[in-house]
């Protein structure tokens, strides 16, 4: 696919909405990893107190800026490698608690009505918690930051996806961590880390556990890697939803005359709406994408996969789930109804209970839009 066949010369319509309403407007976030999102300031903070003495810089405005300039390296390895300050300043209870906490206000301030947060607790022992002391700390924090939220005029759900390194030997101790905190705050699993090299069927013995427990995960697969580890993820593993996901562009065809043809792996994907988790901006990064315009985002909207709009690392792409829709607002001139479609096929692919999906989107989501949509009459 050549990169001008689908940009959209026109980008923001004459409806798109505002800044103000993108704000304004329910989302819902499936792909936002915890030990991405801290405040540049928190990690100053935890700094000092847990005496952690490697980070690049000690302002947190500088900080800020550290972390995106270094996460901006176009590759999914060296991106990555800026998660040891965070992970870093991460390894007591109370720091976990005071990260989690923050993380469900920041997003419940940006107008996020449901999210489902991921970390690895396999990384946050180095100070002598254990495995279910980390997972107790971080379900505290989003409940603390959940309250904090409500109290501020703001309604947010948060539920935690466990995940497990794909470098390291831990999955099915993780899956079955993942299962025991089932329904106490934990919502799913997932596998991250290095893409190359570390297939998906390296850890099958977590995923088939996970099947037989009747729970749910996803994968990340097809970021840095392409339909290989896509096939994997979902023929060999059986992933309810695809951590990315993006690279299944490389199994659609477009001709000149605009005609689409979907490979196999593609007609699979879309045919049985298996959830892609895009993160527009965390591809720019590491370089699965070149710019918005040519984020495969707008094709796949367009051929209506099951796609979803996700921040990944907020404090490595400076973003949020309103700016990632500014980005796409203006590059593919999304309107309220995009808005709204990415937003309910992000809580169709939630992994809580039908009946609380449901609720969500007909009680919370469609409302927000419906007002939203109606501003321009009282204008
Ligand atoms: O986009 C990503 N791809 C693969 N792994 C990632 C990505 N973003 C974060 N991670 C890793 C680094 C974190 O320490 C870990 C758990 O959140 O997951
Ligand atoms: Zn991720």
């Amino acid at each position: 696919m050549t990169s001008e066949t689908h940009r959209n010369p026109t980008a923001r319509a004459a409806n798109s909405p505002t800044p103000e309403q993108i704000h304004r407007a329910p989302k819902v976030l499936l792909h936002d990893h915890l030990d991405g999102g801290l405040r540049p300031a928190t990690i100053v903070d935890l700094a000092r107190e847990t005496g952690y003495t490697q980070l690049p810089e000690t302002d947190p405005g500088k900080l800020g800026v550290w972390f995106r300039e270094a996460a901006d390296s176009g590759s999914l390895e060296r991106y990555l490698e800026t998660f040891s300050h965070t992970v870093g300043v991460m390894q007591t209870r109370d720091a976990l608690v005071r990260v989690a906490a923050e993380c469900a206000e920041d997003l419940a301030a940006d107008g996020v009505v449901y999210a489902e947060i991921r970390y690895a607790p396999e990384q946050h022992l180095e100070a002598g918690l254990t495995l279910e002391e980390v997972v107790e700390a971080v379900n505290e924090g989003f409940r603390e930051g959940e309250r904090r939220a409500q109290a501020s005029g703001h309604r947010i759900r948060v539920g935690a996806l466990l995940t497990a390194m794909r470098h390291a030997a831990r999955a099915l101790e993780i899956a079955e961590l993942a299962n025991r905190y089932r329904d106490l705050g934990v919502v799913g699993f997932d596998i991250a880390g290095a893409e190359a090299g570390y297939p998906p069927t390296r850890h099958l013995d977590a995923f088939e556990y996970l099947k037989r427990e009747n729970n749910h995960f996803t994968i990340h697969a097809g970021e840095a890697f392409g339909l290989p580890s896509i096939w994997q993820a979902l023929q060999w593993c059986g992933a309810d939803r695809l951590g990315h996901g993006v690279r299944i562009i490389d199994d659609i065809e477009v001709k000149d005359d605009g005609s689409v043809t979907l490979g196999r792996l593609a007609a699979y994907v879309r045919d049985k709406r298996v959830p892609l988790e895009l993160c527009p901006s965390s591809n720019l990064q590491t370089g699965a994408a070149s710019s918005y315009a040519d984020h495969p985002i707008g094709l796949l909207r367009k051929l209506q996969f099951r796609a979803t709009v996700n921040t990944d690392n907020r404090l490595m792409s400076g973003t949020s789930m309103s700016r990632e829709f500014e980005h796409l607002v203006d590059a593919f001139g999304y309107t309220l109804d995009d808005m709204q479609w990415f937003s309910v096929n992000a809580m169709k692919s939630a992994f809580i209970p039908f009946d609380e999906r449901l609720a969500m989107i007909n009680d919370v989501i469609k409302p927000g839009y419906a007002t939203l949509k109606s501003e321009w009459l009282f204008r």
